[in-house]
C-alpha cells in the first residue's frame, strides 16, 4: 500500500509539475504586462507540435529540437504577440476588457491554425523530452521558479518590473521602458507555455482542441495564487496534482462511485470552479471594450439579402444541404450571446455548455432516459428542453452579478469547463445518444424550414428584449452599470434575466444542431466552441442580429467550402484586431471603403457622426450664448438670490416664498420671463418648463424681483419682472421627504472614513459638504445614495429606514444622484439616455423625457446624438436631466462642476437652484466655494470623517466667498 501511495505521488508531482509551469507563466505574464493569457494551452500546444514536427516529421535529434522550440520559438510567439498584439492595445488606452478579447482571440486563432497545419486529428507520438520520473520535472520547475524570484528581487530588471506592475504610467515617468519590461514578460510566459506542452504531450492527446484546454484548465493554480504568488502557484498545483492522483485509490459502489470518479479525474476543474467562482474575483474590473458591443448600424436592405441569403440553402441538396442544417441552429446559439454579451454587456465563455446542455437534456428526453419525466416526442422535449435550462443559467449568471471583466470570464469560463468535463463527459452521454427529428421533419430540406421558423422566433423574442424599456435597460447596464444603478436599473435582477434568456436561446439552438445531424456529439459543446462563438459574436457585432447571423454563416461556411479551422483562424485573426479599430472591423472596412470611393471619409459618415458633429456646432454655439448669462451669474452676491418667486400649491397646501434679491449687473443678462410658467395639471411633475435655459443674451432690466403663483390644478397666473433667472422647473411636492443620516460610521480597513456623521438633506434647500482632500466626503456621499453600506447608524427617507437599500431601489423612492466621474450611456442617444431615467425613476411619467431634454436645452439636433463624443459640459446635462427625469424628491450631487467652464457653472447653478426652489432636497459635494457659496442654503464642512461645522453659506465660508 505504501508503495502505491509513493507511486501515486509520483504520478500526482508529474502532472503538478506540468501544472506549476503554467502556473508560473501565467503569473509572470500577468505582473508584467496586466494580461491573463488565454492563448497559453494554445502556444504550449503549438509547441508541441512543432517539437514533433521537428523530431517525428523532419528527423531532427530530440535536443537540438527542443532548444530551437524552447529558447528560440517559443519566446518569438510572446514577442510577436507583445510587439503586434499587445502592445498597440496598451498604447490605445490597455482597456483590460481589451486584451482579453484579443488573447481569446489569439487562442482561437493559434488553435484553429495548429488544426489546418496538423490536422484536427489527435497524435500519440509527440517526442519525449523528460522520463516520467517526475525529479526531473520538479527540478525544472523549481529551477524556473527560484530564477524567477531571484530576477524580481535582485536585477535591475526585476525592480522594472515592480515598478512597472505597481503603476505602469509612473514606472514610465520615471523612464523605465514599460514596453521591454512586457516583451521580457511575454517571452517568459510563452517559454513556459512551450515547456508545460513538450512536457505534458507524450502523456496525453495531442490534438488542436483538447488539449489547450487541458493546459487552460490548470489556470486555477494562477487565480488561487491571485496572479501574484509563485510559490503559492507551485504549492497549489503539486497539491491538487497529487491529490487527484490518490483520488483514483477510491472505489466507492453505488451513487458516488461516478461522482468521485468525475471529481478524481478532474480536481483542476473543481480547483478552477473554486477558484473562479468562490475566491473573490481577480482583475475585476469594467465590462466589455466599446468597439466589442458597439451597435452596428444595418445598411438598408440587410435583412431582406440576409432572407434571400437564408432561402438559397433550400434549393441544395445532398451534402451542403445537409451542412447548411447547422447554420439556423447556430444562429438562435449565437442570438443567446448578443442578449448576454451584445446587449447586456457581459462576457460569457460558457455558451457552449447550455447550448450542450439543450442538445443532452432534449436527447434524453426524447430517449426517455431523463430522470423522473417520461419519453416525450422530439418537438416536447426540445421545448421542455429549453425550460430546463433556462434557470441553469443562474450558473453564470449569479456570479455575473458582482464580477466583471477578467473575473466574469473567468467564472463562465470555469462552469462551462466544469459542465463540459462533469456533465457531457459522463458515459451516459458519451455512449452515443442518438435523436430523432420532429415527425414531417425528418428530411433535410423539411427540417431546414422548420428551424428557419424556430431561428424567426429566437429573432423576434431577441428583438422583443433589445428594443424598449429592457433594451434600454440592458444597454445602460452595459454602458455604465454604476450609472444605470443610479438611474433606478434593478441591475441584479436584470443581468440573471439576460443570462437566464441567454441560456434558453442557447438550449434551443443547441437543441436545433443535436437533431440536425441527428444525435447529441460532446465535442460539438466543448469548452473551446464558447471561446470561438464568444470571439466571432465581438468581431461581427455584439449587439447584432444581423451579426449573429453573419456569424454563423461564417462559421459553418467557411469550414464547409475548405479545411477545417478556416473559420477558427479568421474569427482568431478579426479578434485579435477587434481593439486597433474605434468602431470594430465594420467601421474599418467602411472607412475603408469610403476612402477608396471617395478618397474622403465624411461622406460615408454615419447618421449618428453626423448628428454629432451637428451637435458640437451646435454646443459651441450654445456655450456662447450662456456666455452673458455665466457671467453674470457668477458675479451674483452670496446670500441673495435673484429672480424670486412666490409659488403657491394649493393642491398640496404648500406656500414657500423666497424673496429676491439685488442683482448689480443683471442689465446684461438675460432678460427674465416676464410670466413665470404655470403649472400643468400634473402637480407632481418637477420638470415642467425651460423658459429661459436656453437663453443667454439679450437685454435685462437690471433689478428686480418676479413672483409668480401657480396652482395644482393648472390654473397659475404669475407676474414678474425680470432678473434672468427665470428657470422654472415645476412644482415641488408638498410631502417631498427629508433625507437624514443618523451616527452614520464606516471603515476602510483600519481607517475610519466616517465618524459618527449627522445630515439633513431637507426639500427646498441646497445643502454642500466641503472639506479637504480625504474628509470623507464622498464616503458619505456613496452611503447616501447606497452605493456604499455604513457599518453603523442609519439613513432614512423620510419615515423610511433605507440603510440596507441598494443604489437603484433608492432611486426608485426619489433619491437621484450625479457622478463625479461622468456616468453617461455612451452608445445610446441623448434621448434614450434621459429615457432610462425616465422609466426606471419614481414615477413612470412619460412626459418627464421632454421636459428634462427641455430643461436642459437638449431637445435641438443634440437630443438623437450617441452620447460618445459630446462634450463635457453636454453629458453632465444629460446625467443631470437623466437624473431629473425620474422625478426625484432628493437630488445628491457630486462635484457637479467637474469640467465645466464657468458659463457651464452658472447654467447649472441656475438649474439647481431653481430646482431647490421647487422643493427637490439637493446635497451637493463640491471643491468649488464659489459654488458652494452660491448655491447652498446650509455649508456642513467634513474633515478626518466628521462634520465639524454647520451653517450658512456666508457664516461657514464667510461674507466674501462667492463673490
Ligand atoms: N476603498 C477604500 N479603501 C480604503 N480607503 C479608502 C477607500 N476609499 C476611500 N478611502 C480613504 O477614506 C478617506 C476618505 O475618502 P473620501 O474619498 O471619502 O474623501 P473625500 O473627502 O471625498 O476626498 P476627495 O475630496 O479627495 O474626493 C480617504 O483617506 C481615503 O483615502
Amino acid at each position: 500500500m505504501a508503495s502505491l501511495t509513493y507511486d501515486l505521488t509520483l504520478a500526482g508531482l508529474s502532472v503538478g509539475s506540468a501544472a506549476a509551469l503554467t502556473g508560473i507563466g501565467l503569473i509572470v505574464t500577468y505582473r508584467a504586462t496586466g494580461v491573463l493569457n488565454f492563448a497559453h494551452g494554445a502556444i504550449a500546444v503549438v509547441c508541441a507540435y512543432l517539437l514533433r514536427q521537428f523530431t517525428v516529421e523532419w528527423g531532427w535529434p530530440l535536443w537540438p529540437g527542443a532548444v530551437v522550440t524552447l529558447l528560440v520559438v517559443a519566446p518569438s510567439i510572446g514577442l510577436v504577440l507583445e510587439r503586434f498584439v499587445f502592445r498597440p492595445l496598451a498604447v490605445l488606452g490597455g482597456d483590460p476588457a481589451q486584451t482579453l478579447v484579443a488573447s481569446i482571440g489569439v487562442f482561437v486563432l493559434l488553435v484553429g491554425g495548429t488544426a489546418l497545419l496538423w490536422g484536427q486529428g489527435a497524435r500519440d507520438d509527440a517526442p519525449t523530452l523528460l522520463a516520467a520520473d517526475p525529479w526531473g520535472q520538479l527540478a525544472v520547475v523549481v529551477a524556473v521558479a527560484v530564477a524567477v524570484g531571484a530576477v524580481t528581487r535582485w536585477t535591475r530588471f526585476g525592480r522594472e518590473l515592480r515598478a512597472v506592475v505597481d503603476d505602469r504610467s509612473l514606472a514610465v515617468l520615471g523612464g523605465i521602458d514599460a514596453d521591454r519590461v512586457a516583451a521580457a514578460g511575454w517571452a517568459f510566459g510563452s517559454f513556459t507555455a512551450g515547456l508545460t506542452g513538450v512536457l505534458l504531450a507524450p502523456y496525453v492527446r495531442l490534438d488542436p482542441y483538447g488539449m489547450p484546454l487541458l493546459v487552460m484548465e490548470v489556470v486555477a493554480v494562477a487565480v488561487a495564487a491571485r496572479m501574484r504568488s509563485l510559490p503559492v502557484a507551485v504549492l497549489v498545483a503539486l497539491g491538487v496534482a497529487v491529490a487527484q492522483s490518490q483520488l483514483t485509490r477510491l472505489h466507492p459502489s453505488g451513487w458516488a462511485e461516478p461522482l468521485l470518479q468525475a471529481v478524481g479525474a478532474n480536481l483542476f476543474v473543481v480547483a478552477l470552479l473554486v477558484a473562479a467562482l468562490v475566491l473573490p474575483g481577480v482583475g475585476d474590473r469594467d465590462a466589455l471594450p466599446r468597439t466589442a458591443t458597439a451597435r452596428v448600424g444595418t445598411p438598408a436592405g440587410a435583412w431582406t439579402v440576409a432572407l434571400l441569403l437564408f432561402l438559397i440553402p433550400l434549393g441544395f441538396a445532398g451534402q451542403d444541404l445537409h451542412t447548411a442544417v447547422q447554420v439556423p441552429a447556430l444562429g438562435v446559439v449565437l442570438l443567446s450571446l448578443v442578449v448576454v454579451t451584445g446587449r447586456g454587456g457581459q462576457i460569457s465563455l460558457g455558451q457552449a455548455a447550455y447550448a450542450g446542455l439543450g442538445a443532452l437534456f432534449t436527447a434524453l428526453l426524447a430517449a426517455g432516459r431523463f430522470p423522473l419525466l417520461p419519453d416525450l416526442p422530439a418537438p416536447a422535449a426540445l421545448l421542455v428542453a429549453v425550460l430546463l435550462v433556462a434557470p441553469l443559467g443562474l450558473l453564470t449568471g449569479w456570479p455575473a452579478i458582482h464580477r466583471h471583466g477578467l473575473a466574469l470570464a473567468l467564472a463562465t469560463f470555469a462552469v462551462g469547463v466544469g459542465v463540459s468535463r462533469f456533465v457531457f463527459a459522463q458515459p451516459y452521454a458519451t455512449s452515443g445518444l442518438s435523436l430523432s427529428r420532429p415527425p414531417g421533419f425528418e428530411g433535410d430540406r423539411a427540417y431546414y424550414i422548420l428551424e428557419l421558423g424556430l431561428l424567426c422566433l429566437a429573432l423576434l423574442a431577441t428583438h422583443a428584449l433589445r428594443r424598449g424599456r429592457t433594451g434600454r435597460a440592458l444597454a445602460a447596464v452595459r454602458d455604465h452599470e454604476s450609472g444605470a444603478s443610479a438611474a433606478g436599473v434593478r441591475v441584479p435582477s436584470l443581468k440573471l434575466a439576460a443570462f437566464v434568456t441567454g441560456a434558453a436561446l442557447a438550449a434551443l439552438g443547441g437543441g436545433m444542431l443535436a437533431m440536425g445531424v441527428r444525435a447529441f456529439d460532446p465535442a460539438a459543446y466543448d469548452p473551446v466552441r464558447s471561446l470561438l462563438w464568444f470571439a466571432a459574436i465581438v468581431v461581427l457585432g455584439a449587439d447584432s442580429s444581423l451579426g449573429a447571423l453573419a456569424a454563423a454563416a461564417l462559421l459553418v461556411g467557411l469550414d464547409a467550402g475548405t479545411e477545417g479551422g478556416v473559420a477558427t483562424v479568421v474569427v482568431g485573426v478579426l479578434a485579435v484586431l477587434v481593439g486597433r479599430f474605434p468602431g470594430g472591423p465594420y467601421e474599418a472596412v467602411r472607412t475603408g471603403f469610403a476612402r477608396l470611393l471617395h478618397g474622403a471619409r465624411h461622406e460615408l459618415t454615419p447618421a449618428g457622426a453626423r448628428a454629432r458633429e451637428r451637435v458640437r456646432a451646435g454646443a459651441s454655439a450654445d456655450v456662447g450664448r450662456r456666455g452673458p448669462v455665466g457671467a453674470r451669474g457668477g458675479a451674483r452676491k452670496p446670500g441673495t438670490r435673484v429672480g424670486t418667486s412666490v409659488r403657491e400649491v394649493p393642491g398640496r397646501g404648500t406656500t414657500r416664498t423666497q424673496t429676491g434679491g439685488h442683482e448689480p449687473d443683471a442689465g446684461r443678462g438675460t432678460p427674465a420671463k416676464a410670466t413665470p410658467q404655470p403649472l400643468g395639471p400634473d402637480t407632481d411633475a418637477h420638470v415642467a418648463g425651460d423658459t429661459d435655459a436656453r437663453t443667454g443674451t439679450g437685454t435685462g432690466t437690471g433689478t428686480g424681483t418676479g413672483t409668480g403663483t401657480a396652482t395644482g390644478t393648472g390654473t397659475g397666473t404669475g407676474t414678474g419682472t425680470g432678473t434672468g433667472k427665470g428657470v422654472t422647473v415645476g412644482t415641488a411636492t408638498a410631502t417631498a421627504p427629508s433625507l437624514r443620516a443618523r451616527r452614520l460610521r464606516l471603515r476602510y480597513g483600519e481607517f475610519t472614513a466616517l465618524d459618527d456623521v449627522d445630515l439633513d438633506v431637507l426639500p427646498g434647500r441646497v445643502s454642500a459638504v466641503v472639506g479637504p482632500n480625504g474628509a470623507g466626503k464622498s464616503t458619505l456621499f456613496h452611503c447616501l445614495a447606497g452605493t456604499l453600506r455604513p457599518d453603523a447608524g442609519q439613513v432614512r427617507l423620510g419615515e423610511r429606514d433605507i440603510t440596507r437599500l441598494p443604489a437603484h431601489a433608492r432611486t426608485r423612492l426619489g433619491i437621484a444622484r450625479t457622478f463625479q466621474q461622468l456616468a453617461v450611456f455612451p452608445s445610446m442617444s441623448v434621448a434614450d439616455n434621459v429615457r432610462v431615467g425616465a422609466e426606471q425613476g419614481r414615477v413612470a411619467d412619460p412626459g418627464a423625457v421632454e421636459r428634462a431634454l427641455r430643461l436642459f436645452a437638449l431637445d435641438g439636433a443634440v437630443r438623437s446624438a450617441p452620447a460618445a463624443g459630446l462634450p463635457t459640459g453636454t453629458l453632465r446635462r444629460v446625467e443631470l436631466a437623466r437624473a431629473l427625469a425620474g422625478s426625484p424628491r432628493v437630488l445628491l450631487l457630486d462635484e457637479p462642476s467637474a469640467g465645466l467652464d464657468s458659463a457651464e457653472v452658472a447654467a447649472l447653478t441656475r438649474v439647481l437652484r431653481a430646482l431647490a426652489d421647487d422643493g427637490t432636497a439637493l446635497l451637493v459635494v463640491e471643491h468649488d466655494l464659489d459654488l458652494v457659496a452660491e448655491l447652498a442654503d446650509v455649508v456642513h464642512v467634513m474633515a478626518a470623517g466628521r462634520i465639524v461645522t454647520s451653517g450658512p453659506a456666508d457664516h461657514v465660508l464667510g461674507p466674501e466667498a462667492g463673490r
